[in-house]
């Protein structure tokens, strides 16, 4: 798996977030994509999902059809939100509808996976912030999807979420995995960095 990322521009209004940027992503190596507040790393991590189109350039899944490209990603954000109204058993039941995790997972799975028991029928929207976030990072950590985009992961962890979260990521090396952050952990974690303001 690959994701291709040729002459890429972005600009809102009329200010460029990120001029000509050009990378090869590939499976079973993973990239940091640092910089500072506001400097365009949520955007670029949203040009390479192909979530939103940049200005000029392209971004390509080489051996993927265009169709089939979001069928590749999985996407773990801030501001990707859950379900308020849906309970955790809801969310999974949704989830493997779509074939964003496989059929195979149940709650007792999930929960075991996540090392949490939430109130299994309470609706999302009580959950505390690290509960969602975590709840968030399992629905992506769980998807045989090759490729894992993740922003800002460890917001809102304590000490013994980011362990859990460092240790489960080693297990997945074969994916492509991108993360757009400024913690030292998550950029260390990667093998590959990529600093923002190179492309301005
Ligand atoms: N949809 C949009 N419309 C207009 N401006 C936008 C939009 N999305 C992002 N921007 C602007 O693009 C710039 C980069 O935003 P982005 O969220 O990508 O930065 P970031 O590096 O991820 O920031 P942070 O570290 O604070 O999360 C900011 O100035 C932001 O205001």
């Amino acid at each position: 798996m690959e994701i291709l990322a040729q002459n890429i521009s972005k600009k809102f209004r009329q200010e460029y977030v990120i001029k000509q940027f050009s990378y090869q992503f590939k499976a079973g190596n993973s990239y940091a994509i640092t910089g500072p507040n506001g400097s365009g790393k949520s955007t670029l991590l949203q040009l390479l999902a192909q979530y939103t189109l940049p200005n000029s350039g392209k971004v390509e899944m080489p051996q993927v059809d265009a169709e089939n490209v979001y069928s590749q990603i999985t996407y773990a954000a801030p501001y990707v939100e859950l379900i308020e109204e849906y309970t955790l058993v809801e969310h999974l039941e949704l989830l493997k509808k779509n074939q964003y995790l496989p059929f195979s997972i149940n709650i007792d799975i999930f929960e075991k996976f996540i090392e949490l028991s939430p109130d299994r029928h309470k609706p999302i929207k009580n959950y505390s912030s690290g509960m969602r976030q975590k709840i968030k990072l399992g629905f992506a950590l769980l998807s045989d999807r090759p490729v894992l985009l993740l922003d800002e992961p460890t917001t809102n962890f304590d000490e013994s979420a980011k362990n859990w979260f460092f240790d489960r990521l080693n297990e997945q090396k074969e994916k492509l995995i991108i993360i757009a952050s400024n913690e030292a952990r998550e950029i260390e974690f990667c093998s590959h960095r990529i600093s923002i303001q190179d492309f301005k």
